[in-house]
């Protein structure tokens, strides 16, 4: 016999009042363009010197102007990438199914992962995001994985071969940042030592205008690489004061500036507030790999950055600190780093 169907909180014909934004949040009707403003670079090129110096300026310029960009040929393969984005979309199934014993406390992120169904969490002022999101911590990943979620069942095996992918990729992003602001080898990777992936899952909503999949914010991380998984568009980066869509592109990576490098680059590169907006179509899924400092390490402004004429313009802070006060104001909604002199 046929088992009656699950209803999802999603399953709706209308835009229910606790996910209605106001109007000062939500996006409205006015399209928003599609930009090919956001640097695409290739890093294929990478080993030899006008080449690299070039690739090393584009990623700086991007930084700056945008603190948005994305990357081709950044060797991770497409195989990896598949796989991790089947694996997701297992999963989320699965869990927006009502998978038994989903709640808010199913699983804890000191040990390995956390879900949050939208339901079960508001964002601001009593107003849920369409989105549900899974975090999985995978610092030393050899232990957290053992804590994932068991299934799907090649879930915990995929997602541990993407994790390693993004920690090369990131590890290689960092040192061109290196070059690029004038730091020694190896600086930011030694500060890089924490890795947090986060899937989102935006179901279709009936009236995208009135609903978010997640706040304006910023990200608290040094930086993060962002896999836009299918055809949808939804990730939009504040730009002059306006908002640009960053088109989803076959075998991109969408990679940002966190705050923690707006800090330690002395607010040369910027970290750029953006959001998710939601699609009536289709479900959307994207999947966020956090590089952050350690809890324990001190983020300043790095000192060859720093002299009489470019005085420091960020306190020092216990990332701990950081970290905490920003999960007291709600991870979604980070805001820009504050400077000493504004
Ligand atoms: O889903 C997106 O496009 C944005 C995700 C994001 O900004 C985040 O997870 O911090
Ligand atoms: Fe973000």
């Amino acid at each position: 016999m046929e088992q009656p169907r699950v209803l999802r909180w999603f399953d709706v014909q209308s835009v229910p009042g606790d996910y209605r934004f106001p109007l000062e949040d939500r996006p409205g009707r006015l399209p928003i363009p599609l930009c090919d403003a956001v640097p695409v670079i290739d890093l294929h090129k990478s080993t030899t010197s006008p080449e690299k110096w070039s690739m090393v300026r584009q990623i700086v310029e991007a930084s700056q102007e945008y603190g948005f960009f994305q990357v081709i040929n950044h060797g991770v393969s497409e195989d990896v990438v598949r796989e991790t984005s089947t694996v997701f979309k297992e999963f989320f199934n699965m869990y927006a199914e009502g998978k038994k014993g989903t709640s808010a406390s199913d699983g804890d992120l000191s040990r390995g992962w956390i879900y949050m169904n939208s339901s079960s969490v508001f964002a601001k002022d009593g107003i849920h995001l369409w989105r549900d999101n899974v975090k999985l911590a995978c610092h030393p990943l050899e232990e957290c994985m053992q804590g994932w979620p068991p299934k799907p069942t090649r879930y915990r095996e995929v997602v541990a071969t993407y994790v390693e992918e993004m920690r090369r990729l990131s590890g290689r992003i960092l040192e061109l940042i290196c070059e690029g602001l004038g730091l020694e080898a190896g600086y930011l990777e030694r500060l890089s030592q924490v890795q947090l992936v986060v899937g989102n899952y935006y179901p279709p909503c009936p009236d995208p205008s009135l609903t978010l999949g997640l706040l304006k914010h910023c990200d608290p991380s040094l930086i993060t690489i962002l896999l836009q998984e299918g055809n949808a568009c939804g990730l939009q980066v504040l730009h002059n004061g306006k908002w640009i869509g960053v088109a989803p592109l076959p075998n991109a990576l969408v990679v940002n500036i966190g705050n923690q490098l707006e800090i330690i680059s002395n607010g040369k590169l910027k970290s750029a507030e953006h959001r998710a907006v939601t699609n009536s179509y289709e479900a959307r899924i994207s999947i966020a790999t956090f590089i952050n400092p350690s809890h324990n390490s001190i983020v300043e402004p790095a000192k060859v950055l720093v002299d009489e004429l470019n005085p420091p313009r960020y306190a020092p802070t216990l990332y701990k600190d950081f970290a905490h006060t920003s999960k007291v104001a709600s991870t979604e909604a980070t805001k820009p780093p504050a400077p000493l002199d504004s």
